[in-house]
């Protein structure tokens, strides 16, 4: 039977969002509530101008009870009638799909929504099927998370693998199937599940799912006249909504979450296009979880109806028309729905019957054939109408698989009862791999469901150590700097070669920090020595400054000091004066002499002495007049000397800058020869030190010839001294000669010309004197000058050699400096870490501890747990013995007895309350399953220890994380 997926369509309310947006209603509806409309579309010309057709649609305000009642009662009565059903709600975030499959409240009779309804309906139309037949209703609920299926009855199971079998179909092994009895314990399993969900605030919705979620519900039928069973599947898909990013705003887990939904949102879009195009061979059923969890909804054997959620505002206007054509693609969907149903043992006999009297009919044809082939044989003839006839119809052949949905492998078949099974066909098709033998299928699925299996568990082991990474990451945050212990060798899982990596790093810090701290001492070390030579250099600098000032004012001292030693020397050794002083007496006495008195006093011998000494006087000052023309001439060449000693020095100067200033230019470089500046400085101040040595010598033995003239000029003076005396002795014989009667007017005249002629002399000498003493006093000036100057450049070759050192010292300084900066930074930095360290260890072993209390206090309530657990086994072991024993019993005093059913249809007494059975449902009241056959107590009771088991490692797990 053929049948479209059924489409309608459910519009909500304008939200406060699109209000505020400035949105409208954009959407209209027909009258007969089939057709909607979008403003954008009505003025275009194709299909889409006169709206968008469904099976209906749900305008705005649309109550719950009414999309239940139109859209999926009918499906549920199917369910519950041996055909598998799907219900899905598709539309964009913040649609109302969730508002619409689980509703705002499920525990409000007008807000809750399709699910907690369909749990209603179930156990009513259980209540109202006939007492022969019994039922039992398994749930599953999970949800498919960034391509992952997590159970949401136990979250910890979060990568459960899709499997195919022959007998079973798709499924995904491993989850939980809860059994329930009544419309509480569904709506227990739905909020249990819910609590797990993954749920995020997004732009669009305060509480956006994240995942696509499924809830099933299985519900078995037997019918305790005739055997037969039937058993009927619903899935109950709120798909995540398909999100525009920048609306949404989803950012960093919720964007990479955006983009999984949207995938497998588009995966299912491939799919239902391939499954409406008319020409596409395959369905990518396999490209997502979702489509293949699903495959058998979508032109397979399902009633399906898709819900599309759109929203009427202009605000959102691109997506719901993007969802209306969803819609309107999906429509065009057909499946093969049919009834699940096992033959009951009276169709059975009667197939064996009909099977076994076919048989004996082809064993008669065959008979027959092989005896009209021996008459063939023998030459002999039969006649026509004696031919053996066929068995009429040809044997059937098994159906092919069909293009698009391939028959699901199942068990052989024998052709003679094939044609009996009719309708009656139990397992589903399930599109599964085109163009393999059925063999080959089998092979296939078997060695797929191994490998998903082994993909599954690498995943999980993957996960698992991302997490401990992340984990380790966080602690080693925390615990950076410090040195923990080196975790054990079986302590590293596997595939984690980040984790080794992680550690690596971490050694490697750690020894990097001792490094640093030993570099630091070192580094403190060399800053304290620093410290000292920068002290030492403040002295020496100090001490230089004193020296310097000290140096400054002797100089002067001893420049006025050799002066005074130099003026004094020449005043004794030229003693000019002394003849000045006779020479001037001798004036004053001819000044002194009354013309009479002196023409008796003066002889003629006197006055020819005089005059012969006075002659003498005129040659020996016409030598010193000669003598100072030589040394003013050797002066002037002493000062050129000077100037050009001047200009060398001011050379030596600007070379001493050029000198420096490239010392300056190449401070920077390491290679920089300090030794060579120093040489050449040291070669151009021995250079300059010996050329003004040499001048000093030159001068002093300049002075020296200057001494000895002065010398000699003394002693003429001496010997002038004694002419002196002599013409003092004439003089006076003169004196008394005056007595012969001379010509006194004449002498007297003579006399005064004498006297003038020597006073003009005299002065002559006087000045000759002067200006000889004045010469000498410049050269001896000049000769300290020069000394001082040779001193201070003795001095300043010494600053210079100085500078050259401190400068080479002072870079090094510098440098010095700045690493000691560095140091004292990166020490202040460590610190200020370890400071922090030392805090956040306090603080990590104090969570140490607390996580170890918790972890005992875990393993205590494990232990408490798993005794809890081998004692249900006992219980459990024991219940089952006993009913064994009643089932073994009954089955031996009533051989036809039937065993028990969960739920019997019309509300059928239930088997009698101090049974075994009744015993086991009220011990299993958290099951809440009644019951059906030993294989399926036994299979229960494994199933809880499980589950239980499994509950519990989950629980110590997720304590320890
Ligand atoms: N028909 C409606 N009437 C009134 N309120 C509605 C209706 N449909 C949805 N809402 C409200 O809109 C908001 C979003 O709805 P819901 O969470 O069901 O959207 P969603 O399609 O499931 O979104 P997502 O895909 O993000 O999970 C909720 O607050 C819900 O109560």
């Amino acid at each position: 039977m053929s049948n479209n997926i059924k489409v309608v369509c459910r519009f909500r309310p304008q939200n406060t969002i699109e209000t505020r947006e400035g949105g409208e209603v954009v959407v209209s509806f027909d009258d007969s509530l089939a057709t909607v409309g979008l403003r954008s579309t009505a003025g275009l010309s194709g299909p889409e101008k006169d709206g968008f057709t469904f099976d209906r649609v749900f305008p705005m305000g649309t109550k719950q009870h009414e999309v239940f009642d139109y859209g999926v009662k009918g499906i549920v009565s199917d369910v519950i009638n041996g055909y598998n059903g799907t219900i899905f709600a598709y539309g964009q975030t913040g649609s109302g799909k969730t508002f619409t499959m689980m509703g705002a409240n499920i525990d409000s009779d007008e807000l809750k929504g399709i699910i907690p309804r369909i749990a209603e309906q179930i156990f009513t139309a259980i209540q109202e099927a006939p007492q022969n037949i019994e039922f039992l209703v398994k749930c599953s609920y999970m949800e498919i998370y960034l391509e992952r299926i997590r159970d949401l009855l136990a979250p910890q199971n979060d990568n459960l693998q899709i499997h195919e079998e022959k007998n079973k179909g798709v499924y995904v092994k491993g989850l939980i199937e809860e059994y329930a009895t009544g419309p509480e314990a569904i709506y227990e399993l739905l909020r249990q599940g819910g609590l797990a969900r993954m749920v995020a605030a997004t732009n669009m919705n305060a509480e956006s799912s994240r995942s696509h979620s499924i809830f099933l519900i299985i519900i078995n039928q037997k019918n305790l006249d005739t055997g037969a069973q039937k058993s009927g599947s619903l899935y109950l898909v709120d798909l995540a909504g398909s999100e525009k990013i920048g609306k949404t705003g989803a950012t960093g887990q919720t964007l990479e979450e955006a983009k999984k939904i949207n995938k497998s949102l588009s995966a299912l879009g491939m799919v239902i296009n391939a499954l409406t195009d008319g020409k596409s061979t395959h369905v990518p059923y396999r490209d997502s979880k979702l489509t293949r969890i699903l495959q058998e909804s979508l032109g397979g054997n399902s009633r399906t109806t898709l819900i599309i959620n759109c929203s009427p505002s202009s605000y959102n206007e691109a997506e719901t028309l993007s969802t209306l054509r969803f819609g309107m693609r999906a429509k065009a969907i057909k499946n093969k729905a049919r009834v699940n149903a096992e033959l009951s043992p009276a169709e059975l006999k009667l197939l064996l019957k009909k099977a076994q009297t076919d048989n004996a009919a082809f064993q008669k044809l065959i008979a027959d054939l092989e005896a009209e082939l021996g008459t063939w044989r023998s030459g002999g003839q039969v006649d026509p109408a004696f031919w053996v006839k066929g068995m009429g119809a040809p044997m059937k052949k098994a159906p092919t698989p069909s293009s698009t949905t391939p028959a699901r492998p199942s068990t052989p078949i024998n052709p003679m009862v094939e044609g009996l099974r009719g309708e009656l066909e139990s397992r589903p098709e399930t599109p599964t791999v085109i163009g393999l033998e059925k063999d080959e299928r089998d092979e296939f699925l078997r060695r797929e469901n191994e490998l998903t299996d082994q993909l599954g568990e690498r995943e999980s082991q993957l996960s698992a150590a991302e997490k401990e990474l992340v984990e380790l990451r966080a602690e080693l945050a925390g615990l950076r700097g410090d040195v923990p212990p080196p975790p054990k060798e079986s302590q590293i899982p596997p595939h984690s070669s980040e984790l080794i990596e992680l550690r690596l790093e971490r050694d490697r810090i750690s020894f990097e920090k001792k490094e640093l701290t030993i570099a630091l001492e070192d580094e403190k070390q060399k800053n304290s020595e620093l410290v000292a030579q920068v002290e030492d250099l403040n002295k020496a600098a100090l001490q230089s400054r004193t020296r310097k000032t000290s140096l400054a004012e002797g100089k002067e001292k001893k420049k006025a000091e050799l002066m005074a030693l130099m003026m004094s020397k020449l005043e004794s050794h030229v003693g000019i004066s002394d003849k000045d002083d006779q020479l001037q007496s001798t004036l004053t006495k001819l000044a002194g002499i009354d013309s009479n008195e002196g023409v008796q006093a003066l002889t003629l011998d006197d006055i020819a002495l005089v005059r012969r000494q006075l002659a003498e006087e005129h040659e020996a000052l016409r030598n010193a007049m000669e003598k100072l023309q030589e040394v003013q001439e050797e002066n002037a060449l002493l000062s050129k000397r000077r100037q050009d000693l001047e200009r060398r020095n001011a050379q030596i100067e600007a070379d001493m800058e050029d000198v420096f200033a490239k010392y300056e230019a190449k401070e920077g470089h390491a290679d920089f020869a300090y030794a060579e500046v120093k040489a050449t400085l040291e070669a151009q101040f021995t250079a300059k030190l010996e050329s003004q040595q040499s001048e000093i010598e030159d001068l002093q033995k300049q002075v020296e010839t200057r001494t000895r003239d002065i010398r000699n000029l003394s002693s003429e003076l001496d010997s002038s001294k004694g002419v002196n005396e002599e013409l003092k002795r004439a003089f006076e014989a003169t004196s008394a000669g005056l007595a012969g009667g001379k010509d006194l007017a004449e002498t007297a005249r003579e006399l005064e010309r004498t006297r003038k002629a020597i006073a003009a002399q005299l002065a002559e000498f006087d000045n000759t004197k002067k200006a000889l003493m004045r010469d000498v006093q410049d050269r001896c000036e000049k000769v300290i000058e020069l000394e001082v100057q040779l001193d201070e450049m003795r001095e300043q070759y010494s600053n210079v050699i100085r500078n050259s050192n401190t400068k080479a010292q002072q870079k090094k300084m510098a440098i010095l400096e700045r690493n000691l900066e560095q140091v004292s930074l990166i020490q202040r930095q460590l610190v200020d870490q370890n400071a922090l360290l030392k805090r956040e260890a306090g603080a990590s072993e104090r969570k140490l501890i607390t996580r170890n209390e918790r972890i005992a206090g875990l393993e205590a309530q494990l232990r408490h747990a798993m005794r809890e657990i081998e004692d249900r086994d006992r219980r459990y072991a024991e219940q089952f013995r006993n009913v064994y024993q009643a089932t073994e019993h009954l089955r031996t005093a009533q051989p036809s007895a039937r065993i028990a059913k969960p739920l019997r249809g019309g509300g059928g007494a239930n088997p009698p309350a101090n049974g075994p059975l009744a015993r086991l449902q009220g011990e299993e009241a958290s099951a809440s399953r009644e019951f059906l056959s030993l294989s399926q107590v036994k299979s229960r009771i494994d199933w809880t220890n499980v589950a239980s088991k499994q509950r519990a490692s989950w629980f110590f797990s997720a304590s320890r994380s």
